[in-house]
């Protein structure tokens, strides 16, 4: 039975949750086909830079190394997952008890990253959206979201990490807090890994710096923060 409390106190908790089998697995393989076509055929590009990032994308400037199909390459080839972007719409706002908003970026409203085996990563960062919602289309035994957990209690003297590691799951959906944790995604040895990323916001928040999407699909260095 879907737990909703459970998913709400992971939330909140843990700053991610966890939908397992939200889309069964025989449709999340037509759709990884399709992906790999789109790929085979030079349609997307390939994100590769290294030792970029400021804070002003929140970004400690590591590795990264994939595929990415930006909003329009999502409606143009894969139009279901912009569906179950929309559809999931209030499924986020209850886990997140947010009123959660689509993004209004077209460009980095719905992604896909595309990690090759053999080094496909992701570098440390934060996102800039409050709510970061990923679709896995394969199952990995590599290649785990790594995320970092701020943790403080007043029996302690200082707060500390607690750190997450999150394999892929094939049709399962991760609702985390990505503004809130440092994480990256550990590099691939042998497996591709292929995650759909769905970027909500908050309505009074839509807040995103002006130079995140230049970096984060062209490698172009970020200003600093004042
Ligand atoms: O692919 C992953 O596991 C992480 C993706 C991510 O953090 C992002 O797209 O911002
Ligand atoms: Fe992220």
């Amino acid at each position: 039975m879907f737990d909703l409390r459970k998913h709400q106190y992971n939330y909140f908790y843990d700053l991610v949750t966890v939908v397992e089998n939200l889309i069964p697995e025989y449709i999340c393989d037509r759709l990884a086909a399709r992906v790999n076509g789109v790929i085979a055929e030079d349609l997307v590009d390939h994100v590769k830079h290294k030792a970029l990032g400021t804070n002003a994308v929140s970004d400690l400037g590591g590795e990264y190394d994939h595929h990415i199909f930006k909003g329009d390459d999502i409606r143009a080839h894969l139009p279901e997952l912009n569906v179950i972007y929309h559809a999931v719409l209030p499924l986020i706002s209850v886990i997140t008890c947010a009123d959660a908003v689509v993004s209004p970026y077209p460009v980095s409203d719905i992604n896909i990253k595309a990690y090759p085996p053999g080094g496909g990563t992701l570098g440390l960062h934060y996102d800039t959206n409050g709510i970061t919602v990923l679709l896995f289309l394969t199952d990995n035994k590599e290649a785990p979201l790594r995320m970092q957990i701020e943790r403080s209690h007043p029996s302690k003297k200082d707060p500390w990490i607690e750190t997450r590691k999150i394999y892929a799951k094939k049709g399962a959906l991760v609702v985390m807090q990505g503004r809130k944790t440092l994480h990256d995604s550990e590099p691939t040895s042998t497996e591709q890994k292929l995650t759909v990323v769905y970027n909500y916001y908050e309505r009074h928040d839509t807040y995103r710096h002006e130079d995140f999407d230049k970096f984060v699909y062209y490698g172009v260095k970020p200003t600093e923060l004042a």
